[in-house]
């Protein structure tokens, strides 16, 4: 079964844009467990643009789903995600002054900072994911971390499927195939929507979450987000 994180990135952004505590990023935590959210995700930048370390620490008491922080292992974020303890911390390479997350790990390349970060995170009984791109080696190389799953960034995909090239979804198969054959769990992110998320997920073995922010904040300003979240758990099927 392939569980739904929602990303609440983007009701922080709304918080911040007055400068006050609305809309409150826990209750409305709270309230996508309520609609149906099987876990809530969290990306705390080092510039807290959005979602800020403290709001990370208020949370941790209200999640009772799945809790996954994202962020680029910088000392300061693996200090919080040790003290908060999440049920799953997801490592991003983003730099500081990226938009979004924009890349994957090169696992090959940073092999010996992975496998340092992920023991530590795994020994505090954290469950850890690492953000790749849909390429074979970087999945051979995420084992190789000793990391419990990868997620797969998804913005290629959704990119050329909205242009119309189901095509895009092969390499994303293959890897989520290799993933299965090694004992690596399957998790996938960004820009990840109700329009591409079925085709997604029916050609994706063994996908166990998915995280999505951007895209289901947007649909819910005209659906409402109790029912959106309903349409991604029917689709999710
Ligand atoms: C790793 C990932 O794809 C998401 O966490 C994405 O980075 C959301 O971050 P923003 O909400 O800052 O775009
Ligand atoms: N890991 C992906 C995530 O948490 C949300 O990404 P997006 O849906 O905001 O693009």
């Amino acid at each position: 079964m392939t569980k739904l994180s929602v990303n609440i990135n983007k009701i922080a952004t709304l918080r911040n844009s007055r400068g006050g505590d609305l809309p409150n990023v826990v209750a409305f935590a709270k309230d996508v467990q309520r609609f149906g959210a099987e876990g809530v995700t969290v990306h705390p930048r080092p510039d807290e643009r959005h979602i800020r370390y403290q709001d990370a620490y208020d949370l941790k008491p209200e999640v009772y789903t799945e809790y996954n922080i994202e962020g680029n292992p910088i000392p300061k974020f693996i200090d919080m995600v040790l003290e908060i303890k999440p049920t799953q911390v997801t490592l991003v390479p983003d730099s500081i002054d990226a938009i979004t997350s924009n890349a994957g790990w090169d696992t090959i390349k940073h092999k010996d900072f992975l496998v340092e970060v992920i023991k530590e995170f795994k020994q505090n009984g954290i469950r850890t994911s690492i953000f790749v791109d849909p390429v074979l080696e970087q999945i051979e190389g995420a084992k190789v971390t000793g990391t419990d799953r990868i997620e797969l960034y998804t913005e290629a995909f959704a990119h050329q499927y909205g242009l119309g090239n189901e095509s895009a979804i092969e390499p994303y198969t293959a890897c989520a195939e290799l993933a299965n054959r090694l004992n690596l769990g399957v998790n996938a992110g960004h820009d990840l929507s109700l329009d591409n998320i079925k085709f997604f997920k029916d050609h994706i073995p063994g996908l166990l979450e998915v995280s999505i922010g951007h895209a289901l904040i947007s649909e819910s300003l005209y659906l409402g987000v109790e029912n959106v979240i309903q349409m991604y758990l029917h689709k999710l099927k």
